[in-house]
């Protein structure tokens, strides 16, 4: 397979990132949202903020004296596959999604943690890049990892398989939207997801998983539980959202540690 990385100078289209920048990271944490770039990057290591373009703000951390990279992906599957090529051509050859989600699972409560081992691609983006027929799964070492982290630092977790929708109210079939209204086909579908054992709905894992494979990534996700859907549609308080941002922080901070500490004693 060819790979055509980037030259050092030369800045990426969308997130404006360059080689250069990255101080040869590769390994990069990517929440959906641009507000929680900074905050991510600080619980990791000493951060500096690199540049923020469209949906992309980016910080450069350090873990272990090794440059990190935080970028956001944006919301849903095109911004966040712009995401990948882009750092896959400045040499990135991990990811982990750190996100929010809603748990459908009773047993899985506001403020856990899921770490995802595969989702359903019921997006679009994730079908230019492998056909239907072609798993949406997560590194396994990688997502063990992360399991490890969470059992090390007592953060409710489960780990589990989500559902990756490019729309939060019809895909996620939630019912409190404009119109109300949500298609037939989407009509009684959390009912099937929970009957399947999918924990949680959120909108861009699936992307994730099989983008990074198609260009050679490892990834791995986990989501903090933001929506309790078996109670309601709505999105929990302000608090319950820093309860659930200070847990994913604490297991992708420890992961990290681990990981590059064995890495840096190869
Ligand atoms: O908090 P982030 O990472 O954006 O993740 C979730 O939140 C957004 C929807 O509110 C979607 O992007 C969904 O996947
Ligand atoms: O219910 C939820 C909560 C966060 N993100 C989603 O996509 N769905």
């Amino acid at each position: 397979m060819d790979h055509h990385y980037a030259e050092p100078h030369e800045v990426m289209y969308h997130t404006q990132l360059s080689r250069e920048m990255l101080m040869g990271a590769d390994t990069a944490l990517l929440p959906g949202d641009p507000g929680r770039v900074r905050s991510l990057a600080e619980a990791m290591g000493p951060t500096v903020d690199l540049t923020s373009h469209r949906e992309y703000t980016s910080c450069l951390t350090q873990v272990q004296n090794r440059p990190v990279l935080v970028c956001s992906t944006g919301m849903g599957g095109p911004s966040t596959a712009i995401c990948l090529e882009e750092l896959a051509r400045l040499g990135i050859k991990r990811v982990i999604r750190v996100g929010t989600t809603g748990s459908i699972q009773e047993g899985l409560e506001l403020g856990d943690v899921v770490i995802i081992k595969a989702a359903v691609r019921l997006e679009g983006t994730s079908a230019h890049y492998a056909p239907l027929e072609f798993p949406a799964v997560a590194d396994f070492e990688l997502t063990q990892l992360l399991a490890y982290a969470a059992l090390v630092e007592s953060v409710p977790h489960q780990v589990g398989i989500c559902c990756s929708s490019d729309t939060f109210w019809p895909g996620q079939e939630r019912y409190d939207s404009f119109t109300g209204y949500v298609l037939r086909r989407f009509q009684g579908s959390m009912k099937e997801w929970q009957q399947l054992g999918v924990t949680n709905y959120e909108m861009e894992t699936a992307t994730v998983f099989v983008t990074a494979q198609a260009l050679g990534l490892q990834a791995a996700s986990l989501c903090g539980v933001v929506a309790k859907r078996t109670e309601s549609e709505s999105i929990a308080s302000p608090e319950i959202y820093r309860l659930a941002e200070n847990r994913f922080q604490t297991i992708v901070r420890r992961a990290l540690n681990e990981l590059l500490a064995r890495e840096g004693k190869k």
